[in-house]
């Protein structure tokens, strides 16, 4: 597609955002219900999107940009399973792994049968019949994966705490640094411990030298070889590497590359929340992540959830120039939800170029950061009160208390609406004033101290209301995030299903690590050659 026509509409969009001047204040003063008007709500989640600098124009302009980025196309094509990846010429097909009902379609019957293994296998872990090389059940697994092969079912592991199985815990290794693995290793027993190798590639550098010293841990620990396939199980779309690697063939589980790896944890990548939660409450996330596909797939724009969010997002970065997202979910199970939705977001829409290979005239995604209220508050939430950048931010609040500590949950979400309200509020100088004036304040001290008191406001955010952190709604809240994500992808116009970039450093990493017993390369940059020198000195 040309770029052009999307630059242009961009272009009006900044002249609708020129021409006005933006108040939150004033644009809740003069439409009593614009908190119904700026809502909607799907598969037990609601957004709140009316703390946004846009009316109902500016709504009606984001939504007219859709039909210039062809979005109702690409979303039928992302799930006809059309060739949308066009530089890998694949699908992405991560919707086919949370299809419910009876398989309709070639990739849906792979999926059925992956399941099938998948629920065999946990019920011979959970039931003791699966043993380790002493004869005894497995008490621990130790998933090692990095990036989508890691963050989406150590999060997810975590946020579901309270389903997590008696007598099983599962652990995360991902980092080269051994102390990972060896921290991770130091109080577990090697003959009740088992290994899932999560390598969608197969020839990931930490996932690979991970595997190989938690095998020699294993056999160091008295494990015969011929005993090694009771510990090691892998998911992969190589099935030869993991084979060639030790691994019997009926211990691995399959993957596409129909998938992404950052859409992975609905795949047997989800193998440890299986494992950790139950196969019922792994079906239970697939179950919520098909509502808010089917959502996003008929719903009308103007009541979708994922493109209202993208849309918003969109308008910040491309009209305000706004850099970063801050994505703050008031949930401490939540608190690896910004690392899940880093990848996902940044991996896919960190691009320079359109689909088409054409520069991109308009900025691409933005930084996504952030962290668990109410702690960041007491960190970060200072910049985003009075620091001189506007950044957007996603609350995230659980409508169920996580804990039976009901009153703490009535104190957390109180947290968290009053930190968008003040976002929303902010203290003008005449307030600042009239503040210090009442609590005793010389005239002088007022002079001094008011200007730092002021907190500017008209600070945009969005609320999400997840009614509950159970299997389901937190199913639905992760596809919200695929989905937009997605949809940010169209209105630029990118591929957001490949990850070239992360290539180049990989390969020079084996430069590097070749030339620690070799000789630097003469076309070495000087800085990179005098710190190596440094590190081996
Ligand atoms: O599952 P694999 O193939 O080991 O890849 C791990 C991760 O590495 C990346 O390719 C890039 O670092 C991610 O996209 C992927 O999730």
């Amino acid at each position: 597609m040309d770029a052009l026509p999307l630059s242009a509409a961009i272009a009006k969009l900044q002249q609708h955002k020129d021409q006005q001047r933006w108040s939150l204040r004033d644009l809740f003063a003069s439409s009593a219900d614009r908190a119904q008007d700026f809502s909607a709500e799907a598969a037990g989640i609601y957004l709140d999107y009316s703390k946004n600098l846009l009316s109902a124009e500016t709504r009606q302009l984001l939504l007219g940009y859709t039909d210039t980025a062809h979005l109702q196309e690409r979303i039928q094509a992302l799930f006809s399973g059309a060739t949308i990846n066009n530089t890998e010429h694949r699908p992405a097909l991560h919707t086919a792994l949370r299809f419910q009902g009876a398989p309709g379609t070639e990739h849906e019957q792979a999926v059925a049968d992956c399941r099938v293994q998948m629920e065999k296998f946990v019920a011979q872990v959970h039931s003791g019949h699966w043993t380790g090389f002493s004869g005894k059940r497995i008490r621990h697994v130790v998933n090692i994966g990095i990036g989508g092969s890691d963050l989406g079912p150590r999060m997810v592991c975590e946020a579901l705490r309270p389903w997590h199985k008696e007598g099983l815990t599962v652990h995360f290794v991902a980092n080269i640094d051994g102390a990972d693995l060896s921290d991770t290793l130091a109080s577990l027993p090697a003959d009740e411990t088992l290994f899932i190798v999560a390598s969608k590639s197969f020839s990931t550098l930490e996932t690979r030298q991970n595997a190989l010293s938690a095998r020699q841990w294993v056999l160091n620990a008295g494990c015969a070889e011929s005993d090694l396939e009771k510990h090691f199980v892998a998911v992969s779309s190589n099935l030869v590497a993991a084979q060639d690697f030790g691994i019997a063939a009926q211990n691995i589980f399959p993957m596409w590359d129909w998938v992404g790896g950052r859409y992975s944890l609905w795949s047997a990548i989800g193998l440890p929340i299986a494992l950790a939660c139950g196969f019922d409450a792994y079906s239970d996330l697939l179950k919520g992540a098909h509502a808010m596909d089917t959502h996003f797939a008929e719903a009308a724009f103007a009541q979708n959830l994922p493109v209202l969010m993208a849309l918003i997002h969109f308008w910040y970065r491309q009209c305000w120039g706004a850099g970063s997202l801050a994505v703050l979910p008031y949930a401490q199970r939540l608190a690896k939800f910004p690392a899940w939705l880093q990848q996902l977001d940044m991996e896919s829409l960190g691009k320079s170029v359109t689909r088409d290979a054409q520069p991109l005239p308009y900025p691409s995604g933005s930084v996504i950061w952030g962290a668990e209220g109410s702690n960041g508050q007491h960190s970060f939430h200072q910049l985003l009160h009075q620091g001189t950048d506007m950044i957007p931010a996603d609350f995230v609040a659980i409508k169920q208390p996580t804990s039976e500590l009901v009153e703490q949950h009535q104190w957390l979400l109180s947290c968290c609406l009053s930190q968008s309200q003040a976002l929303l509020k902010g203290k003008s100088l005449a307030e600042a004033r009239k503040e210090l004036e009442a609590s005793g304040h010389t005239h002088k001290e007022v002079h001094q101290l008011a200007p730092h008191k002021v907190v500017p406001g008209n600070r945009p955010s969005n609320t999400l209301i997840v009614e509950k952190l159970d299997p389901f709604h937190l199913g639905s809240l992760l596809a919200l995030y695929e989905h937009k994500v997605f949809t940010f992808g169209c209105l630029l116009d990118i591929n957001p299903f490949d990850q070239w970039g992360v290539e180049l450093g990989k390969v020079l990493g084996n430069g590097v690590h070749a030339a620690i017993d070799g000789e630097i390369p003469e076309d070495w940059d000087g800085s990179t050659a005098h710190l190596l020198k440094l590190l081996l000195k």
